[in-house]
């Protein structure tokens, strides 16, 4: 089904019975987003080229998390308890609470709610999650704690970046930044600054600050700032592990950067209290 509003149109599609794909159309972007996972797939500020990656392997009809523009990883980062990685959110059907179309934005807002939906974090929750796109975008999350005991959380924005190859991109406000280094598994490194991001690369950085993902291949810098998010997680699995990916489309692992926004430590919520976390995204030409 198409809406037609005054600056664009939404197209609605129904991909499984776990959700829908919806495409906006404006005059300045174009973006998709799914329902399940409540995910971004696509942003399409013109007159730049795409700004997120989305495997073509990737099913999408909430059979798996989608790999590709920003899952959701909460309530918890990584592995927790052996109940799989990155939490649920990604994984369940959110619902369009509202969208509006105005002349130089689109605000889209979903809902995920529930309690007992896994058994590692059975709480009740509820996550509004605030979309805006426009020639900048972000993105808002807020979760509010709906049990009566304190619950912990961790997250991540998990965005896959569209570059022209990992090898011709560098982050350069991370230089001097200590981190995790996740595949040899020491934590607490002290700045050692990468070449580019070629994978393997899996580290954890602790900086609140602004980053920017330049990339000399497109000519293009993206800026990502974020709030309530004390880490970056920067991810490329490298040819000899996305090999190993079926939802890695052959030679995908060549086309992506993963520059998350993330809090990897636990938080802790009050019941009845909210906590919000989110980014902002901006490009430019270098
Ligand atoms: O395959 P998943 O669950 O989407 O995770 C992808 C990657 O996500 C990153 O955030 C992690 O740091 C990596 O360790 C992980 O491999």
């Amino acid at each position: 089904m198409v809406r037609k509003f005054t600056y664009g149109s939404l197209e609605e599609t129904k991909v499984s019975e776990h959700g829908e794909i919806l495409k906006i159309s404006h005059e300045k972007f174009d973006a998709t987003v799914s329902t399940f996972g409540g995910q971004v797939l696509s942003w399409h500020p013109k007159p730049y080229s795409p700004i997120f990656w989305c495997s073509s392997n990737t099913p999408l009809d909430g059979s798996k998390a989608i790999r590709g523009g920003i899952p959701i990883c909460w309530p918890w980062f990584g592995d927790f308890q052996g109940k799989g990685n990155h939490g649920f959110a990604r994984n369940h059907a959110w619902l369009v609470k509202h969208i509006k179309f105005e002349r130089d934005v689109v605000e889209l807002v979903l809902v995920l709610f529930g309690t007992e939906l896994s058994d590692a974090w059975p709480a009740g929750f509820k996550l509004v999650q605030t979309l805006r796109f426009s020639d900048t975008f972000s993105q808002e999350i807020t979760y509010t704690n709906i049990g009566s005991d304190i619950q912990r959380f961790s997250h991540a924005l998990h965005n896959y970046f569209q570059v022209s190859t990992p090898g011709q991109t560098i982050i350069p406000e991370l230089k001097e930044v200590w981190f995790d280094d996740k595949i040899s598994e020491r934590q607490g490194c002290p700045p050692q600054e990468l070449r580019n991001l070629e994978g393997p690369v899996d580290r954890i950085y602790h900086f609140d600050n602004t980053v920017t993902l330049i990339d000399k291949g497109l000519g293009r810098a993206i800026e990502i700032s974020k709030f309530n998010a004390g880490q970056w997680i920067v991810w490329n699995p490298g040819e000899d592990l996305a090999s190993t990916m079926s939802d890695i489309h052959p030679g995908g692992e060549q086309e992506f950067v993963c520059v998350e926004a993330g809090n990897t430590n636990w938080l802790e919520v009050e019941p009845e209290q909210s906590v919000s976390f989110g980014q902002q995204i901006k490009v430019y030409n270098l």
